[in-house]
């Protein structure tokens, strides 16, 4: 079923909204989770509360969602409760109320719980607020009999500048609708997301086909990242129970070409989860970096290429220095708060991956055990790895000449994406393997001249 956008989106716009002057516009969605039910009088009282609300708070601009025409009240709110499931929410008030029953026999709890979202949509900033509200069911007339029940009525707010309105109303939440679509009906693709100004680009379908079954690596390495990985899938009640956030990092380091972006795509698909590729060089300041990973969904990986390069990351005091002097950049500090401080708390699942190809030129406050959990290198080909290249490029798995490529492969260093781009030259498969082997010889005969001329040590 695919959710009909147009009466949500008309009548907000016919919310005549010139008479109003706050800087601040809000969405109210509401829902009652017990079956629907909610007697008259009490959605008088409640819509009060909300009047109430939107005057002291939110004042000027609310939409109520029995306004529009056409689209059920629950189906929006299932919608934004689904797109929302997506990204990081943080806990801004929790109470709890207790009262006793008018004939003194009963005590009863109420809880007002409120959790926010802070969103990001083409640079603009949204903040969801859920209101949720546990009622004693003796004060709500049932239909169905159930004198137990505990009715919950939970309502969405929606804040973001009223200069953004359009925007909001015309592109962003049906954009809300749109996501929820896709991840009820299973079909959600892994995007790619990358920063532009400031914030996320519009994410983009991720379509690297590499995985665990074609990475050419080690086996034993293979094994033990997929046993990582799975272990921290399962291991929300054990992060739960440490306090600790519900992340974890990686240091992929290794020379050009052995497959540390290969690898970040085979995470990705193996975990279904988004790849939000951070281009430090791009990001203006401490405050923008932080802006960013807050717009971050939750199940996803943050990567950082070429960490060593990407942005001078100087040590802490000249961290202090460059902000007390008012330059703002983003700093070893910023990046490390960014990454392992309080409030990168505020999100569940998340992989944090950074990429080098000299580990030695890196600060070892980066390397701190706790922030890079796992460091991988990603070496030269071995044979294993070879005999991977060789299935997914020529599909073969035995072969006359492997013999002696493997006898090769243990005397020059080679990079996987160097075999890939031989065994691509031609089409026939014995043909691409003597390439191979005339290539590693030509190799192997470089080497030894350098060594002879320079009396090199070899690595
Ligand atoms: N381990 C590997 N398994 C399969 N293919 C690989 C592997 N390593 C490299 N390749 C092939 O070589 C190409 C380049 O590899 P990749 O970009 O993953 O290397 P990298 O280590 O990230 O390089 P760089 O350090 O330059 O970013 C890939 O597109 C892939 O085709």
């Amino acid at each position: 079923m695919k959710f009909d956008t147009k009466p949500l989106v008309s009548a907000m716009a016919k919310f005549d909204t010139k008479p109003f002057v706050s800087a601040m516009a809000s969405i109210m969605v509401m829902r009652t989770i017990k079956n629907e039910l909610i007697p008259p009088e009490f959605l008088n009282f409640f819509q009060s509360g909300l009047d109430h609300l939107s005057r002291r708070f939110l004042a000027e601009f609310t939409v109520v969602i029995e306004e529009f025409q056409g689209l059920a009240r629950n189906q929006v709110f299932e919608a934004a409760e689904i797109y929302l499931g997506t990204k990081a929410a943080t806990v801004s008030a929790e109470r709890v109320k207790v009262s006793k029953s008018e004939d003194h026999k009963k005590l009863s709890f109420n809880i007002d719980r409120n959790e926010e979202v802070n969103d990001a949509f083409e640079g603009v900033s949204v903040k969801w607020k859920l209101i949720c509200i546990q009622v004693d069911s003796s004060r709500i007339r049932h239909y169905d009999n159930d004198s137990s029940a505990v009715a919950e009525i939970r309502s969405y707010e929606l804040t973001f500048h009223k200069k953004h309105k359009n925007k909001i109303f015309n592109s962003y939440l049906p954009y809300v609708l749109e996501v929820a679509q896709q991840i009820k009906n299973g079909n959600m693709a892994i995007k790619i997301h990358s920063n532009e100004y400031g914030y996320w680009s519009r994410d983009e379908k991720f379509n690297h086909p590499m995985s665990f079954d074609t990475l050419a690596i080690d086996e034993k390495l293979q094994r033990e990242i997929v046993n990582d990985l799975d272990k921290f899938v399962r291991a929300r009640e054990f992060y739960r129970r440490t306090g600790k956030a519900w992340k974890r990092g990686y240091l992929l380091y290794g020379p050009p070409g052995t497959g540390k972006s290969s690898l970040i795509a085979a995470m990705a698909n193996y975990l279904h989860y988004d790849i939000y590729d951070l281009d430090l060089t791009v990001v203006g300041d401490n405050k923008s970096l932080r802006q960013l990973i807050l717009g971050m969904s939750n199940r996803s990986i943050l990567v950082i290429e070429d960490i060593d390069c990407t942005i001078k990351l100087q040590n802490r005091e000249e961290d202090e220095e460059a902000s007390s002097n008012g330059h703002d950049k983003v700093t070893l500090s910023g990046l490390l708060n960014a990454t392992d401080g309080l409030w990168s708390c505020c999100a569940e699942e998340h992989i944090i991956i950074f990429t080098t190809n000299h580990k030695e030129k890196l600060d070892p406050a980066l390397l701190r055990p706790g922030r890079m959990d796992k460091q991988i290198l990603l070496s030269y080909c071995s044979f294993s790895a070879f005999k991977q290249l060789a299935m997914n490029y020529l599909c073969v798995n035995e072969h006359e000449l492997f013999e002696k490529i493997e006898q090769l492969l243990g005397q020059v260093k080679v990079t996987p994406a160097e075999i890939g781009e031989v065994l691509t030259k031609d089409v026939d498969a014995t043909e691409c393997l003597q390439d191979l082997i005339n290539f590693l010889h030509t190799k192997k005969m470089i080497k030894e001249e350098i060594m002879d001329e320079g009396n090199v040590k070899e690595e």
